[in-house]
């Protein structure tokens, strides 16, 4: 069997305003978001057998449910086609940080099956196949530094600077759902998003709050990191993270505090590593 490797890179919200709630109660997103050059590796290799086997279980995580698996099988629904494939994950996207790991894979496994197996579904197509999965997956697909809109779905390219970023990662596993359910969420943000990109002190993400209440030990990360400059937790948390100018920077203020978190200095990507003009 051939495996062949491919990347999935972390992401990270510039800024998230939470504008409103759907009626099955999702809530209406808008966030700019961009790749950074932390990346977990998926590998895959066809089988003839029409199987979808997962080699290398992630801890907690049943291989099932595994977002890697799900998304090769709705892509065999909707292509139709009798292929498998075998799937090897390198995992090094902390799970549970807001980086969208999880999502990033999926997205990578739509995006190489479909090129493997000779679906030729588009771009568009994709992503709509991946929303199936979660909100997170399609701009995943979509490839660009993007505002997005409706759930995290109605994607723009917007510019994003060239910038290196601080991550830090503080000991807690932040439910999603659970932040999105808290009666303390800002639901009604009226700030428009694009105009306070430019300014990163006038960045803001509006599930920061809630989870710093529930999660003690994110607040005082947060505290610490803002510091240095204006800190921001991505997506639900728990990861924060500080934007810089250049590596040196990030890396000095990396090493002010490496004693006291885990955490990485990243370079912003301009686009996704798997990203070609169609
Ligand atoms: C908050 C964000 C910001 O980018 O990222 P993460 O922190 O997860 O990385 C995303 O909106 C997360 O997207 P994703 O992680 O794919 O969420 P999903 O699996 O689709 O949804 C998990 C749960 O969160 C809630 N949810 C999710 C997205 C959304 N726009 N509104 C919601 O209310 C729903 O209760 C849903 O059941
Ligand atoms: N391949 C996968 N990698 C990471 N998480 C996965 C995967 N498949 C399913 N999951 C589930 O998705 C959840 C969210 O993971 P992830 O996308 O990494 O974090 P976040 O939503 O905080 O950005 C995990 O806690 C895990 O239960």
């Amino acid at each position: 069997m051939t495996f062949h490797a491919f990347p999935a890179p972390a992401k990270l919200n510039l800024s998230l305003h939470v504008v409103g709630r759907r009626a099955d109660g999702y809530h209406l997103l808008e966030t700019v978001f961009r790749f950074i050059d932390l990346c977990d590796t998926i590998e895959l290799a066809v089988r003839d057998d029409g199987a979808i086997v997962l080699d290398t279980p992630t801890p907690g995580v049943d291989p099932a449910l595994d977002l890697t698996v799900r998304a090769a099988r709705a892509l065999q629904a909707a292509s139709g086609t009798r292929l498998g494939a075998s799937i090897r994950i390198d995992k090094r996207i902390p799970m549970g940080g807001g980086l969208g790991g999880g999502s990033s894979d999926a997205a990578t496994v739509l995006l190489a099956l479909n090129r493997l197996w000779g679906c030729g579904l588009s771009r568009t197509a994709l992503q709509m196949l991946g929303l199936t999965l979660g909100a997170d997956v399609p701009v995943f697909i979509y490839g660009r530094p993007a505002f997005a809109s409706g759930i995290g779905e109605e994607l723009t390219t917007c510019v994003v600077p060239d910038a290196w970023y601080v991550v830090l990662h503080p000991d807690a596993h932040v439910p999603t759902a659970k932040i999105f359910a808290s009666e303390l969420l800002t639901r009604n943000s009226t700030i428009s998003i694009m105009r306070s990109l430019s300014d990163v002190t006038r960045r803001r993400n509006d599930m920061q709050s809630v989870v710093f209440q529930e999660f003690p030990q994110v607040a005082k990360c947060h505290q610490r990191l803002s510091e240095f400059g204006p800190a921001l937790m991505t997506g639900s948390g728990s990861c924060v993270f500080l934007e810089c100018e250049t590596e040196q920077q990030a890396n000095t203020v990396y090493r002010s505090v490496s004693d006291e978190y885990r955490g990485f200095v990243v370079k912003g990507l301009q686009d996704h590593p798997l990203y070609e003009t169609d």
